[in-house]
Protein backbone atom coordinates (compact mmCIF):
# COMPACT_ATOMS: atom_id res chain seq x y z
CA UNK A 1 0.00 0.00 0.00
CA UNK A 2 1.86 3.32 -1.25
CA UNK A 3 0.63 5.01 1.94
CA UNK A 4 2.31 2.79 4.12
CA UNK A 5 5.38 3.32 2.87
CA UNK A 6 8.53 3.05 5.58
CA UNK A 7 10.53 6.58 6.09
CA UNK A 8 13.61 6.61 6.39
CA UNK A 9 15.58 9.30 8.78
CA UNK A 10 18.53 10.59 8.76
CA UNK A 11 20.89 12.82 9.73
CA UNK A 12 24.05 13.64 11.64
CA UNK A 13 24.40 12.97 15.18
CA UNK A 14 23.18 15.86 17.08
CA UNK A 15 20.86 16.84 14.47
CA UNK A 16 17.88 16.43 16.09
CA UNK A 17 16.25 13.14 14.35
CA UNK A 18 15.03 11.81 18.26
CA UNK A 19 14.10 15.31 19.36
CA UNK A 20 11.29 15.34 15.77
CA UNK A 21 10.22 11.70 16.06
CA UNK A 22 9.80 11.92 19.78
CA UNK A 23 7.08 14.82 19.24
CA UNK A 24 5.27 12.80 16.08
CA UNK A 25 4.85 9.84 18.41
CA UNK A 26 3.90 11.98 20.85
CA UNK A 27 1.22 13.52 18.50
CA UNK A 28 0.09 10.53 16.39
CA UNK A 29 -0.10 7.47 19.04
CA UNK A 30 -0.13 4.31 17.27
CA UNK A 31 0.40 5.70 13.54
CA UNK A 32 4.02 5.46 13.39
CA UNK A 33 6.44 2.57 14.92
CA UNK A 34 10.31 3.23 15.15
CA UNK A 35 12.40 0.06 14.29
CA UNK A 36 14.55 -0.47 16.49
CA UNK A 37 17.93 -0.90 15.33
CA UNK A 38 20.66 -3.32 16.83
CA UNK A 39 24.13 -1.97 17.94
CA UNK A 40 27.36 -2.98 19.83
CA UNK A 41 27.97 0.38 21.50
CA UNK A 42 26.80 1.01 25.17
CA UNK A 43 23.77 2.05 26.23
CA UNK A 44 23.34 5.73 27.50
CA UNK A 45 21.89 6.27 30.55
CA UNK A 46 18.36 6.16 30.21
CA UNK A 47 18.42 4.12 27.25
CA UNK A 48 15.93 0.85 27.52
CA UNK A 49 16.89 -2.42 25.64
CA UNK A 50 14.56 -3.31 23.08
CA UNK A 51 13.08 0.11 22.76
CA UNK A 52 15.73 2.55 21.70
CA UNK A 53 17.98 -0.57 20.57
CA UNK A 54 18.76 -4.09 20.85
CA UNK A 55 22.16 -3.46 22.19
CA UNK A 56 24.67 -7.20 21.50
CA UNK A 57 27.70 -8.40 21.91
CA UNK A 58 29.76 -7.85 18.67
CA UNK A 59 29.74 -11.57 18.29
CA UNK A 60 25.97 -11.70 18.25
CA UNK A 61 25.70 -9.06 15.71
CA UNK A 62 28.02 -10.93 13.18
CA UNK A 63 26.34 -13.91 13.60
CA UNK A 64 23.26 -11.80 12.38
CA UNK A 65 24.93 -10.82 9.37
CA UNK A 66 25.97 -14.25 8.31
CA UNK A 67 22.43 -15.74 9.21
CA UNK A 68 20.96 -12.73 6.69
CA UNK A 69 19.22 -10.97 9.35
CA UNK A 70 19.72 -7.52 8.44
CA UNK A 71 18.11 -4.90 6.11
CA UNK A 72 20.97 -3.05 6.34
CA UNK A 73 24.24 -2.41 8.74
CA UNK A 74 27.26 -0.38 8.67
CA UNK A 75 29.64 0.78 11.03
CA UNK A 76 29.53 4.37 13.20
CA UNK A 77 31.74 6.05 15.16
CA UNK A 78 33.79 2.81 15.88
CA UNK A 79 30.49 0.55 16.86
CA UNK A 80 28.07 -1.72 14.53
CA UNK A 81 24.17 -0.57 13.67
CA UNK A 82 22.04 -2.60 11.62
CA UNK A 83 17.78 -2.45 10.89
CA UNK A 84 17.05 -6.69 11.47
CA UNK A 85 14.47 -7.68 8.28
CA UNK A 86 12.16 -8.98 11.34
CA UNK A 87 12.15 -5.97 13.22
CA UNK A 88 10.69 -3.64 10.12
CA UNK A 89 8.08 -6.56 8.69
CA UNK A 90 7.03 -6.74 12.14
CA UNK A 91 5.84 -3.07 12.18
CA UNK A 92 4.36 -3.26 8.56
CA UNK A 93 2.14 -6.41 9.07
CA UNK A 94 0.72 -4.17 12.49
CA UNK A 95 -0.70 -1.84 10.19
CA UNK A 96 1.53 1.04 11.36
CA UNK A 97 4.25 3.06 9.25
CA UNK A 98 7.48 2.48 9.94
CA UNK A 99 10.29 4.55 10.46
CA UNK A 100 14.03 3.72 10.35
CA UNK A 101 16.54 6.01 12.17
CA UNK A 102 19.66 5.08 10.30
CA UNK A 103 22.88 6.97 9.35
CA UNK A 104 24.36 7.82 5.62
CA UNK A 105 25.86 4.09 5.02
CA UNK A 106 22.25 2.99 5.92
CA UNK A 107 20.57 4.89 4.06
CA UNK A 108 22.56 3.71 0.97
CA UNK A 109 22.31 0.37 1.64
CA UNK A 110 18.17 0.31 2.28
CA UNK A 111 18.54 2.36 -1.10
CA UNK A 112 19.88 -1.02 -2.59
CA UNK A 113 16.98 -3.19 -1.24
CA UNK A 114 13.59 -3.26 -2.56
CA UNK A 115 12.30 -1.61 0.42
CA UNK A 116 10.16 1.35 -1.11
CA UNK A 117 10.99 4.09 1.53
CA UNK A 118 10.70 7.76 1.13
CA UNK A 119 13.86 9.51 2.44
CA UNK A 120 14.47 12.25 4.73
CA UNK A 121 16.99 14.30 5.87
CA UNK A 122 17.53 16.43 9.20
CA UNK A 123 20.08 19.14 8.33
CA UNK A 124 21.50 21.42 11.30
CA UNK A 125 21.73 24.96 10.71
CA UNK A 126 25.51 24.69 11.19
CA UNK A 127 28.35 22.25 12.27
CA UNK A 128 28.51 24.55 15.00
CA UNK A 129 25.23 24.91 16.07
CA UNK A 130 25.35 20.50 15.71
CA UNK A 131 29.14 20.73 18.18
CA UNK A 132 26.83 22.87 20.31
CA UNK A 133 24.06 20.67 20.54
CA UNK A 134 26.28 17.60 21.08
CA UNK A 135 27.84 19.35 23.97
CA UNK A 136 24.34 20.19 25.69
CA UNK A 137 23.60 16.64 25.02
CA UNK A 138 26.44 15.97 27.58
CA UNK A 139 26.21 12.02 25.60
CA UNK A 140 29.76 12.33 24.17
CA UNK A 141 33.29 11.90 24.96
CA UNK A 142 35.81 14.12 23.18
CA UNK A 143 36.83 11.43 21.05
CA UNK A 144 33.23 10.49 19.89
CA UNK A 145 32.24 14.29 19.51
CA UNK A 146 35.31 14.44 16.97
CA UNK A 147 34.00 11.44 15.02
CA UNK A 148 30.71 12.45 14.85
CA UNK A 149 31.15 15.70 13.58
CA UNK A 150 34.04 14.60 10.68
CA UNK A 151 31.19 12.36 10.16
CA UNK A 152 28.20 15.00 10.33
CA UNK A 153 30.55 16.88 6.99
CA UNK A 154 30.61 13.57 4.89
CA UNK A 155 26.68 13.34 5.63
CA UNK A 156 25.96 17.08 4.65
CA UNK A 157 27.82 16.49 1.82
CA UNK A 158 25.75 13.36 1.04
CA UNK A 159 22.40 15.57 1.46
CA UNK A 160 23.82 17.96 -1.18
CA UNK A 161 23.70 15.40 -4.09
CA UNK A 162 21.12 15.35 -6.30
CA UNK A 163 18.45 12.59 -5.65
CA UNK A 164 19.80 11.22 -2.00
CA UNK A 165 16.73 12.86 0.41
CA UNK A 166 13.48 13.38 -1.04
CA UNK A 167 12.74 15.64 1.96
CA UNK A 168 15.49 18.20 3.53
CA UNK A 169 14.51 19.33 6.80
CA UNK A 170 16.60 21.91 8.44
CA UNK A 171 16.07 21.76 12.25
CA UNK A 172 17.16 25.33 13.21
CA UNK A 173 14.03 26.36 14.97
CA UNK A 174 12.25 23.11 16.48
CA UNK A 175 9.13 23.84 15.75
CA UNK A 176 9.10 25.11 12.26
CA UNK A 177 11.36 21.81 11.69
CA UNK A 178 8.66 19.97 13.18
CA UNK A 179 5.51 21.43 11.16
CA UNK A 180 7.48 20.80 8.06
CA UNK A 181 7.85 17.40 9.10
CA UNK A 182 4.42 17.28 9.70
CA UNK A 183 3.00 18.70 7.03
CA UNK A 184 5.32 16.28 4.65
CA UNK A 185 3.54 13.19 6.76
CA UNK A 186 0.03 14.38 7.18
CA UNK A 187 -1.41 12.15 4.14
CA UNK A 188 0.08 8.86 5.48
CA UNK A 189 -1.26 9.77 9.25
CA UNK A 190 -4.61 11.04 7.45
CA UNK A 191 -5.18 7.56 5.71
CA UNK A 192 -4.00 5.61 8.70
CA UNK A 193 -6.77 7.33 10.90
CA UNK A 194 -9.78 7.23 7.67
CA UNK A 195 -9.23 3.45 8.47
CA UNK A 196 -9.52 3.80 11.95
CA UNK A 197 -6.12 2.73 13.76
N1 LIG B 1 16.00 22.83 16.98
C1 LIG B 1 16.76 22.61 18.06
N2 LIG B 1 17.30 23.64 18.70
C2 LIG B 1 18.11 23.45 19.77
N3 LIG B 1 18.43 22.25 20.27
C3 LIG B 1 17.92 21.16 19.67
C4 LIG B 1 17.06 21.27 18.53
N4 LIG B 1 16.72 20.02 18.13
C5 LIG B 1 17.32 19.16 18.98
N5 LIG B 1 18.03 19.84 19.91
C6 LIG B 1 18.87 19.28 20.97
O1 LIG B 1 20.05 18.78 20.33
C7 LIG B 1 20.50 17.57 20.96
C8 LIG B 1 20.59 16.48 19.91
O2 LIG B 1 19.30 16.11 19.49
P1 LIG B 1 18.91 14.57 19.27
O3 LIG B 1 19.41 13.75 20.41
O4 LIG B 1 17.45 14.55 18.95
O5 LIG B 1 19.78 14.27 17.96
P2 LIG B 1 19.87 12.95 17.09
O6 LIG B 1 19.95 13.42 15.68
O7 LIG B 1 18.76 12.04 17.43
O8 LIG B 1 21.27 12.37 17.57
P3 LIG B 1 21.81 10.82 17.54
O9 LIG B 1 21.87 10.43 16.09
O10 LIG B 1 23.19 10.93 18.17
O11 LIG B 1 20.86 10.00 18.37
C9 LIG B 1 19.49 17.23 22.06
O12 LIG B 1 20.04 17.67 23.30
C10 LIG B 1 18.25 18.06 21.68
O13 LIG B 1 17.50 18.44 22.80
Amino acid sequence: MASLRPIVISGPSGSGKSTLLQKLFQEYPGCFEFSVSHTTRKPREGETEGKDYYFVERSVFEKMITDNGFLEHAQFSGNCYGTSKMSVEKISASGKICILDVEINGVKNIKSTDLNARYFFVQPPSIEALEQRLRGRGTETPESLKKRLDSAQEALDYAKEPGSYDHIIINDDLEVAYEKLKGILSAEYESLQVNGK
